[in-house]
Parts: C-alpha cells; structure tokens; sequence
C-alpha cells in the first residue's frame, strides 16, 4: 500500500539554478520560418498543429503574426489519446477567442473523428475565402504549421492514407527535428486537387518563462539533453506532486509518494537493476545506481501514457 504526503510537504514552486537552461531557437528554425513566409502566397489554407498535452503553453505564438491570421486557418490539438477527454471541451473554451476552428486528432488512429473532420472543413473555409492571387488556380495548398515533433508528418500521413491511399510520403520520428526541409509538397486527393506542405517545426524564439520551456521539453519538442535528463524527471515529479497525479507511485513500485527526485531515480535505476560501474581517484570500483538511465524511464512513462493521461496545461486551464 502506497503512503500519502500531506499536500502541503510537496514544493508549490519549481526552482532551476540555470534560468537559460534551453537554448531555443537553433538556426534552422530562424531559416525555416522566413521559407514559409515566403511561401505564403501560395498557400490557400494553414492548418496549425500542437500537442494537446501542452495547448496553451505549447502554442508558438508568433505564428499568429508571421505566417497565420490572413489565410483560412484551422488549430489541430494532436495526441489527444494522451489527455483525459474532458479536458477537450475546457480547451476548446479556453482558446475560443483566439483560435476558431480548433479539431483534436489521434494519428494513430484511423478511426478519429477529428481525422476526419480536417478535410472537409479545409475545403469549406478555402471555398468561403477569398483567395486573392490564387482565385484562378485549380489546385489548393494547405500549409502544416508547428513546433517541432507534435505529429505533422502523421497527421499528413494519415490524411494522405485516407483521401489518396498512399502510404508514408513524410518520415516521422520521435526526436524533435526530423523534418528539416521546409515545403515538401505532397499530393492529398486528386478530384479536387490538394496539396499539403510540410514544414520543419518551429518554436518561438523568446518562451515566456522556464516552466513553459520545460513543458515543452516534457512533450518532446525540444531535445531531452538540451535540458537536461534529470532536470526534466525533477520538474515532471514536481508538477505530477502539485496537481495530485500519483500514479508514479505504482507504476515505479515506490513505498510512497515523494518530492526528492534523488529517492524516486535511484529507487527506478535500483529495481530494474540499472547500475554504473566506474573508478574513484584510488582506482577502486564504485558500482552507483544509473541516475541518467531512470530520468530516461520516468520521462518515457510520462510520454507513453504509462503516468495516467495527463494534460500539462491543466494548472493553467482551472
Ligand atoms: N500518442 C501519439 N503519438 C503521436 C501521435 N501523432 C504522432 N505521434 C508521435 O509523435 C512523434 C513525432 O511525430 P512526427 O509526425 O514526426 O512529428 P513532426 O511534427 O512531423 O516532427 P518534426 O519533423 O520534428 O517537426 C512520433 O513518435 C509519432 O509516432 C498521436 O496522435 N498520438
């Protein structure tokens, strides 16, 4: 039987010696976001795409006034099979003022009805648009828009399985940065024409502060070792601690929950047998629980859904 802390012996504020511990903005998403201005003309829709585990703090803002806000624009929350479903409506809300069309996909399956519903409702907005230079083309663009690694590529994937019966014609990967070349055009249906354009993800180049940079980094949109493995596994135990999500406890076989990071690592690294063997200055060896390895674990939990569906933002929504 798993013990309980009082709530109150958890932290109520994550603090980090290094306040500029990410470094943001590598030089190819700078590139990558003038490419797609640039592209803009050519575009006739722009389907925006963000993880649902982060909906507010995962949305790169400066889209809305660099390549969105002109064309038809639809917001795709992806990965909803990782968030508990009733938060899809207090999202919705939440984002009303700013976002429209806001549709919650799952990749992976077919069967989604937002999967579904993308299409169609691009062809509509496109139809009641008024599409200015392009009112005499045949063909249609819509753009995919996001920060790195929140399913572009499968969203287009999937899309393209659906309307065309292709398979993959984009490579999706669970590193952030797979996709570097900006517009790779890819056939969507053929009566009517349509065509998607990937693009590489990009994140804004000022995040607002260091909890919504470890949130993203929590989602797999910035790289673990940009951060920091162990940085990263404090702050979820953190945040998993102060919105009362303790399924960490079982799942890790833990006696009880925990706000030391310390304990919880080396408790994982011990229990699956996880150990580092290296020499001190008298050339004796130490054998130390795997730290690095257990951050691993702890994150990848999360990541699976093995911590229980868990929608980050949800401090920020209540
Ligand atoms: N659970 C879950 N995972 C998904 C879903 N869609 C994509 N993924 C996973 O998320 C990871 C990133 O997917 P990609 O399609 O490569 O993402 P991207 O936005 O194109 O990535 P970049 O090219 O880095 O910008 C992969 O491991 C996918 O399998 C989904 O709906 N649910």
């Amino acid at each position: 039987m798993s013990g309980k802390l009082a709530p109150n012996s958890f932290r109520s504020v994550f603090k980090t010696i290094d306040k500029d511990l990410v470094r943001w903005f590598p030089g190819h998403m700078g590139k990558g976001l003038k490419q797609m201005q640039h592209k803009l003309r050519s575009v006739d829709c722009i389907i925006e795409v963000h993880d649902s585990r982060i909906p507010i703090s995962g949305i790169n803002t400066d889209f809305k006034y660099t390549v969105s806000g002109i064309k038809p624009h639809i917001l795709v929350l992806n990965k909803v099979d990782l968030i508990d479903a009733r938060y899809k409506s207090l999202i919705e809300n939440h984002l009303k003022d700013d976002y429209k069309h806001v549709i919650f996909t799952e990749c992976k399956n077919q069967q989604c009805n937002g999967l579904k519903q993308i299409f169609p409702l691009a062809q509509k907005l496109i139809k009641e648009s008024d599409r200015y230079n392009r009112a005499t083309e045949e063909d249609c663009n819509i753009m995919i828009i996001g920060v790195p690694n929140v399913g572009k590529s499968s969203l287009i994937n999937a899309l393209r399985a659906r309307y065309f019966g292709k398979g993959n014609a984009t490579t999706v990967g669970a590193v952030p940065g797979v996709t570097r070349s900006v517009l790779h055009k890819i056939k969507l249906s053929d009566k009517p024409l349509f065509y998607m354009l990937d693009t590489p993800g990009i994140l804004s180049p000022k995040i607002s502060n260091v909890e919504t940079g470890l949130k993203l980094a929590l989602c797999s949109t910035i790289a673990d070792h940009m951060v920091g493995e162990r940085i990263l596994a404090d702050y979820l135990l953190y945040w998993l601690n102060k919105n009362e999500h303790f399924d960490y406890v079982k799942v890790f076989d833990l006696e009880e929950q925990s706000d030391n990071i310390l304990d919880v690592l080396t408790h994982v690294a011990k229990v699956n047998k996880k150990y580092l063997k290296f020499k001190d200055t008298m050339n004796n060896y130490i054998i130390a629980p795997n730290l690095d390895h257990a951050a691993n674990m702890f994150l990848k939990a999360f990541r699976t859904g093995n911590l229980g569906k868990i929608m980050l933002d949800e401090d920020i929504i209540r």
